[in-house]
């Protein structure tokens, strides 16, 4: 039977050349912080934490997954804050710190609050301070491993309807949330729209996080050579969800090129775009995809070519 793909679909989604980055090399700091249940200290703290990375050299701040508020369906309710409507005192935050230090804020997440629903919501801020994109967590982290580990996001929170990337000081990125790593379609379609780097805040647990944290992120990085960053919370083992932690930087061969421990750090890494392209020259497997075989469509982009 033929084939129901040509061989000029090869590369479905189209591949963007990568596009030049208004910088190349830069320091990119992981801020994995200590969360309690006073959402003023952790915003202060945050804020804090932030001001020491850029004091250090960062460029770029990525900070964790739920980072105002304990991780649990009993908090997001309580801790949601409306971010269209100006009302969150955890963006303007970092709105005001990224301006003043001018650095790009990948602000990890935060529960918001839009209508009568909820959403797990990264939101980016430019050098300016000004809101860049946000992108609510398109996969909602539902698991039930008897007696080891349950959890139900969707018991409060509704799934985001799209990807999200972005262009910024520090080149094109991609966002996904924890439980959208998983997902390596979403990576792949970051790679193909020209992303240089993926970030993921994310809160991984004791018992996914010790098989499959580092084993996802180094994935992602590999299959679609670019960098991979993630910003976990620092491990409260008091609390009623315990995070992994091990926010860690993966470079564009799969190689871990910076990560800590369960315990509060800043990570801090240099990233160098140039080694996307030596990767991708050396081991050119981007090229040579069989399309006529099998594809992946962007559904988003084909929406947007056939309506343009
Ligand atoms: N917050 C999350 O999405 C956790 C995801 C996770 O732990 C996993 O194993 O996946």
């Amino acid at each position: 039977m033929a084939s129901p793909f040509k061989a000029e679909d090869a590369r479905i989604p189209p591949a963007i050349p990568l596009p030049t980055p208004p910088i190349s090399k830069f320091k990119i700091a992981l801020c994995q912080l200590y969360v309690t249940s006073d959402k003023d200290r952790n915003v202060a703290h945050a804020r804090e934490t932030i001001e020491e990375a850029a004091r250090k050299g960062a460029q770029l701040i990525l900070l964790p997954e739920i980072w105002n508020s304990p991780y649990s369906n009993d908090s997001f309710p309580v801790y949601a804050e409306e971010i269209d409507a100006n009302k969150s005192p955890s963006t303007a935050m970092l709105s005001e710190v990224s301006r003043r230090l001018k650095i790009t804020i990948i602000g990890g997440s935060i529960p918001e609050r839009s209508g009568d629903r909820l959403y797990n919501t990264c939101c980016v801020f430019g050098t300016d301070g000004k809101l860049k994109t946000k992108h609510r967590k398109i996969h909602l982290f539902d698991i039930d491993i008897p007696g080891q580990m349950t959890f139900k996001e969707s018991k409060t929170l509704t799934a985001g309807e799209t990807p999200t990337i972005v262009d910024t000081d520090v080149g094109r990125i991609g966002i996904g949330i924890c439980y959208d790593i998983r997902f390596q379609e979403l990576a792949t379609i970051y790679a193909a729209r020209g992303a240089h780097l993926i970030c993921y805040p994310g809160a991984f647990n004791m018992t996914t996080g010790p098989l499959h944290w580092e084993l996802l992120q180094r994935a992602r990085a590999a299959d679609c050579q670019l960098y991979v960053a993630t910003c976990s919370p620092a491990r409260d083992s008091n609390s009623s969800y315990v995070a992994w932690g091990h926010s860690t930087l993966v470079g564009p061969f799969g190689e871990v090129i910076a990560t800590t421990e369960h315990d509060e750090a800043i990570v801090i890494s240099e990233i160098d775009y140039s080694l996307i392209e030596q990767i991708r020259t050396f081991l050119p497997f981007q090229r040579q995809r069989r399309g006529d075989l099998y594809q992946l469509v962007d559904v988003q982009r084909l929406n947007s070519t056939r309506t343009s």
